[in-house]
């Protein structure tokens, strides 16, 4: 049979695993976390082991569609992609942040959303967005952006956003309030439903290695 396929997120969560991957026992045979490399695939010391490193949404598509039988990837990712071929065993505690509601300060609190009937929303989310006010009755009108949402309500492209935060700067920096938290977000490992049915010791086996790298960590 042949080995399994570990895919990392390149950016942000990357520079935050290496302690998590230390911990599982993994040591990549070049640095990985070098992102001027133009490597994407990369051996490690597990022959039976190879890591990919593509970008954080593209991590849940190499799971989902088999070419990687596990992964890590942000929570909010995985409420974005919306996919009964992904379980995601266990949460990585790296990457802590927040899907959340913005507006601009001067709108905030200007009528009451329970009296909403339609919003339109900036966001790089937009299955989550329109989950999240479908919910409440509203009809989300969405603008799909792939970042800089903070820069819609000023510029006209919608009344709220949908997006990240974690300190919370890049929302005040841009004159923006936090009005609702749609949910907390950290990074997980995931795995392919199918490869844990078909290689069920395997996957088991490293699943069970990041877990106790984490307990060491902790
Ligand atoms: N401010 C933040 N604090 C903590 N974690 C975050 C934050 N922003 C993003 N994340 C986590 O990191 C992931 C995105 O990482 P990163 O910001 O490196 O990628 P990106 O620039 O959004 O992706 P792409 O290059 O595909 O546009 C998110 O899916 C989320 O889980
Ligand atoms: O609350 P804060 O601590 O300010 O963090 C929130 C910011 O972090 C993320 O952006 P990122 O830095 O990943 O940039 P990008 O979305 O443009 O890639 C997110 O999209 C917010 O803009």
């Amino acid at each position: 049979m042949t080995g399994l396929v570990l895919a990392l997120p390149k950016g942000r969560i990357l520079k935050e695993l290496g302690p998590v991957l230390d911990g599982a026992g993994i040591r990549p045979d070049v640095d990985f976390s070098d992102e001027d490399s133009r490597r994407l695939r990369f051996g490690t010391d597990h022959p039976d082991l190879d890591v990919v490193r593509v970008r954080p949404f593209d991590v849940a598509a190499f799971v989902a569609h088999g070419g990687a039988q596990i992964g890590v990837c942000g929570g909010d990712v995985l409420m974005e992609y919306e996919t009964d071929q992904i379980y995601a065993p266990l949460d990585l505690r790296i990457g802590a942040c927040r899907v959340s509601v913005a507006e601009a300060a001067e709108t905030a609190g200007r009528d009451d959303p329970s009296r909403w009937s339609r919003v339109s929303v900036a966001t790089k989310y937009p299955n989550i967005a329109r989950r999240h006010f479908a919910a409440r009755g509203i009809q989300a009108e969405v603008v799909h952006l792939n970042g800089a949402m903070e820069l819609a309500p000023s510029l006209g492209l919608a009344r709220v956003i949908v997006d990240l935060v974690q300190t919370g700067s890049t929302l005040k920096a841009n004159g923006l309030v936090e009005t609702e938290v749609i949910a907390p977000v950290s990074s997980r490992l995931i795995v392919n439903r199918t490869a844990l049915k078909t290689r069920p010791e395997e996957i088991a086996a490293w699943v069970a290695r990041f877990r106790e790298g984490l307990s060491c960590i902790a």
